[in-house]
């Protein structure tokens, strides 16, 4: 996946201006940042949910445009913040509308089997990320976006949702941009690492180096107020 010149924001001002990001088929990179940095903004400019967005986005070669549910029959997956499921429709019809097989999710998450009638808006916050993200995976996108999975979740949650999404990247060659506040979930799932402050990134870095240059990042997330100019340069250099 590739974005050029992504230009977003609410109002006058944009929240984020010319960013330029690439995720190769298979690799998994993580926007980390700040409450406020521009992470969702990045995602939902580039899954066309903030209409107004200017910058070329292309995925494996083909120019995506329109709003998201065109972008998504162009191989774009895409998880927001926040539970993403119909409330009131069981799990099973939750998959239905979307054109998945529950076998196929129950395969991914066997927990999801015991739930299969149950309303999805009565599963726990984990079982319903966990149904948000088999949803969007067995539609086979060729490249996806996850906005801050963990948010709310207990730690072995987690681990299972970053788990399966490790080896979907790698086994379907999938190339995954997603959102993550918390560094230790970061390094423990992305190749790498985009650290985004005030709309911009301020920081890039392989996922591996992310616990050794903790300190580093943290800076870039303390931002200009907090961080000491010395701060700022060795963040930024
Ligand atoms: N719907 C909106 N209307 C107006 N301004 C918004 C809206 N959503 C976000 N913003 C503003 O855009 C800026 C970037 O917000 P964004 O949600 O992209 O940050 P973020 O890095 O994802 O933060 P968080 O980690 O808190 O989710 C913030 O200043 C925010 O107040």
């Amino acid at each position: 996946m590739d974005v050029r010149g992504l230009t977003a924001g609410y109002g006058h001002a944009p929240v984020v201006e010319g960013l330029d990001l690439s995720v190769a088929s298979g690799e998994i990179v993580s926007v980390l940042g700040r409450n406020g940095a521009g992470k969702s903004t990045t995602l939902m400019a580039i899954s066309g949910v903030l209409p107004r967005a200017k910058g070329a986005i292309t995925v494996d070669g083909r120019v995506l445009s329109g709003p998201p549910h065109k972008r998504s029959r162009s191989d774009l997956g895409l998880v927001l913040e926040g539970r993403s499921v119909f409330a009131k429709l069981s799990v099973a019809q939750n998959l239905k509308i979307a054109g998945v097989s529950a076998d196929e999710v129950t395969e991914i998450f066997p927990e999801l089997g015991k739930r299969i009638g149950v309303p999805a808006g009565m599963l726990s916050g984990g079982e319903q990320q966990m149904l948000s993200l088999a949803r969007a995976i067995c539609r086979r996108p060729k490249a996806l976006l996850l906005d801050e999975l963990s948010f709310g979740l207990a730690p072995v949650v987690c681990d299972r949702l970053f788990e399966t999404i490790r080896d979907f990247a790698r086994t379907s060659n999938v190339a995954v941009l997603l959102v993550e506040q918390h560094i230790a979930y970061a390094a423990d799932v992305a190749d790498r690492a985009l650290v985004m402050s005030e709309g911009r990134i301020g920081l890039e870095l392989p996922g591996a180096e992310l616990r050794e240059r903790e300190e580093e990042v943290e800076a870039l997330y303390l931002g200009g107020p907090g961080a000491t100019p010395a701060d700022q340069v060795a963040a930024e250099g």
